[in-house]
């Protein structure tokens, strides 16, 4: 089978999935869109995607609800938050057929584990994603910047895929790079991810305040080299002077509200299960404690539930 053959199913169509699936329908791949609260608004308007690669609006857009039987897919993409993952593997069920790739595109660490235990006879891959996108309204995503997708299969038979995926997402205009330890390219990610999310929301500030702040950038070093230990401890240690580049990456990066912060102000769960608490137990299974990140971890317990409670 080549790339141009591969069929996509995108379970969640939101800031991420919206975007990739569009991409890849420019690409010329057929995208099979799973929606939630904007199923019958897509079905009616369309899918519009704002970018710098290029407006695009697809109408009619091949769109389901995850309760519709939907014809079989090469792959089927994940890119719901975290928060539903108590639900994943029963949405996923009607979706994978022995063979079906699942690719994952969530934060976080240990989502793949947990599918290729759910899905065996699953080729399962992280797709982590380098991207700055948002969901601006029903069926409109507003893609600022970036865009480069890692993968990193969970085993030999993701592997296997890693290059026709590549090829198909490299020829839908993504920039794309491959991983062959996801263990290592997880943990890179949360190395981001665990600083500038959680004081995101903790100190109410977009990347470019945390980074021009002696105070803030202080604290997103702490936190960073927390995770630096972490993922030593799990057998994953970053390359000399990894954190250094990612926090100049940082201090080139369009001033950007993280994900996490956009959750906080729509009062929507925080992903701290899998970006905080996998993290930390996975690093407490070999007797290391990170202080700091599990101070994050309790502060953002706290402010998610009163969020989300409505209280002060
Ligand atoms: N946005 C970004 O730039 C990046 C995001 N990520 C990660 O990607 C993942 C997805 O994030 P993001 O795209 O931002 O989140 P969004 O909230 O924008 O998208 C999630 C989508 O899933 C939909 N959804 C929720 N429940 C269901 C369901 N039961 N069936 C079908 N669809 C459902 C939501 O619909 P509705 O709104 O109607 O509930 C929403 O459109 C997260 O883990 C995030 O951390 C990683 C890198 C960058
Ligand atoms: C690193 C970044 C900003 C983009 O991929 C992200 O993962 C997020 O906003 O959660």
């Amino acid at each position: 089978m080549t790339s141009q053959t591969l069929s996509f199913t995108i379970l969640g169509t939101g800031a991420l999935g919206g975007f990739y699936g569009s991409r890849l329908l420019v690409g010329g791949f057929p995208v099979r869109f799973i929606a939630h609260s904007d199923v019958d608004y897509i079905r009616a308007h369309g899918l519009r995607v704002d970018s710098p690669l290029g407006d695009q609006h697809h109408f009619p857009v091949d769109v389901y609800r995850a309760s519709d039987a939907l014809p079989q897919s090469d792959l089927v993409c994940v890119a719901l938050k975290t928060t539903q993952n108590h639900r994943l593997v029963d949405l996923l069920r009607p979706l994978v057929r022995p063979g079906t790739v699942i690719l994952n595109f969530q934060n976080g660490l240990s989502m793949e584990e947990e599918l290729a235990e759910a899905f065996p006879e699953s080729p399962v891959i992280a797709g982590l994603c380098f991207l700055c996108s948002n969901k601006v309204g029903p069926g409109h995503i507003a893609h600022l910047d970036y865009g480069l997708v890692s993968f990193a299969p969970q085993d030999a038979r993701g592997q296997a895929w890693v290059p026709r995926l590549m090829e198909a997402f490299a020829s839908s205009g993504i920039k794309v790079e491959s991983f062959p330890s996801l263990l290592k390219a997880r943990w890179r990610k949360l190395a981001w991810n665990i600083p500038f999310n959680g004081l995101s929301v903790l100190l109410d500030a977009n990347t470019d305040s945390i980074m021009a702040d002696p105070d803030a950038r202080a604290l997103a070093e702490q936190l960073m080299a927390e995770v630096a230990t972490g993922a030593a401890a799990c057998g994953a240690p970053f390359d000399t002077g990894f954190t250094g580049k990612l926090l100049e990456v940082t201090e080139a990066m369009t001033p950007y509200a993280p994900s996490m912060r956009l959750d906080y102000l729509a009062k929507r769960e925080l992903e701290i299960a899998f970006m905080y608490e996998r993290p930390l137990r996975e690093v407490a299974k070999r007797g290391v404690r990170l202080p700091a990140v599990e101070a994050i971890a309790h502060q953002l317990r706290f402010l998610d539930r009163r969020n989300r409670a409505g209280g002060t």
